[in-house]
């Protein structure tokens, strides 16, 4: 085992045109759901760290086992996936592929370090302080300067190479998600919803990006009475 200083592109297994990620390491990761195991990737020009939950046999290229492969490409979201902030549904989608994927016994989590829609950490906390203040969470990005969402999911086509996946069906509320993929030449076989955690502090953020970016959320959920509903239901 080699300190991450001293791995060379010579020493490490490549992944990907021009050797842009290079696949680290691997480890157990034992949760309350699933023993997964977590991929280590770097990425050079960035020298940003990405992760790859694995549950189960992959490869596609194996004819025994050629359907598609239950996963998830999460963004990070720092507040949301490890501060269990309930100003957005990251940590609850999270939470909920994960226990799809045990539930499962296969499928794999795209861990991409491309926080706050690829604006980054602080310029996420500028867009909460203006939308502290009324501004919605696309307003709050072009009042800053960057489009709506900045993302870019090319990595998802290298990583995928890596575990021999060539088909998903693909965890996401996000259409344009499923268009960026299927336009690098990933196929995906499936869009299944994944309609969770939504609090009374982001019905108004799931709404924007329902009406403004596109995501499936069904109206009658969005409304206030229907999470109080639930709530009494519960
Ligand atoms: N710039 C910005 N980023 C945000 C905000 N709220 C959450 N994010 C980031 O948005 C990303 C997640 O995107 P979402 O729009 O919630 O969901 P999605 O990935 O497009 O779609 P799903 O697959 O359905 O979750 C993460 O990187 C979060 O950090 C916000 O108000 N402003
Ligand atoms: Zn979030």
């Amino acid at each position: 085992m080699q300190l991450l200083e001293n791995i060379t592109p010579s020493t490490a297994a490549q992944t990907g045109p021009l050797n842009r990620l290079e696949f680290i390491d691997a480890c157990k990761l034992p949760t309350q759901w699933a023993n997964f195991t977590l991929h280590a990737f770097l990425e050079h020009a960035t020298g940003k760290e990405h992760l790859v939950l694995t549950l189960g046999e992959l490869s596609n290229a194996n004819s025994a086992n050629d359907s598609p492969v239950l996963a998830r490409v999460h963004s990070e979201c720092l507040t949301g996936d490890a501060l269990f902030s309930q100003r957005c549904d990251c940590g609850a989608q999270l939470e909920k592929a994960m226990q799809n994927i045990a539930k499962e016994g296969r499928g794999m989590i795209l861990y991409l370090r491309q926080e706050g829609r690829g604006i980054g950490l602080l310029n996420k906390i500028h867009a909460y302080h203006l939308q502290d203040e009324g501004a919605d969470t696309v307003g709050a990005n072009q009042a800053l300067g960057f489009a709506a969402d900045l993302r870019d999911y090319s990595l998802c086509k290298d990583l995928l190479a890596h575990f021999q996946v060539s088909q998903l069906c693909l965890m996401t509320n996000n259409p344009a998600k499923v268009e960026a993929l299927q336009n690098l030449g990933i196929e995906i076989n499936e869009r299944i919803p994944l309609i969770t955690g939504l609090t009374p502090h982001n019905l108004r953020y799931l709404g924007t990006k329902a009406k403004k970016l596109g995501h499936v959320i069904p109206e009658h959920l969005l409304s206030s009475q229907t999470l109080s509903n639930q709530k009494d239901a519960a």
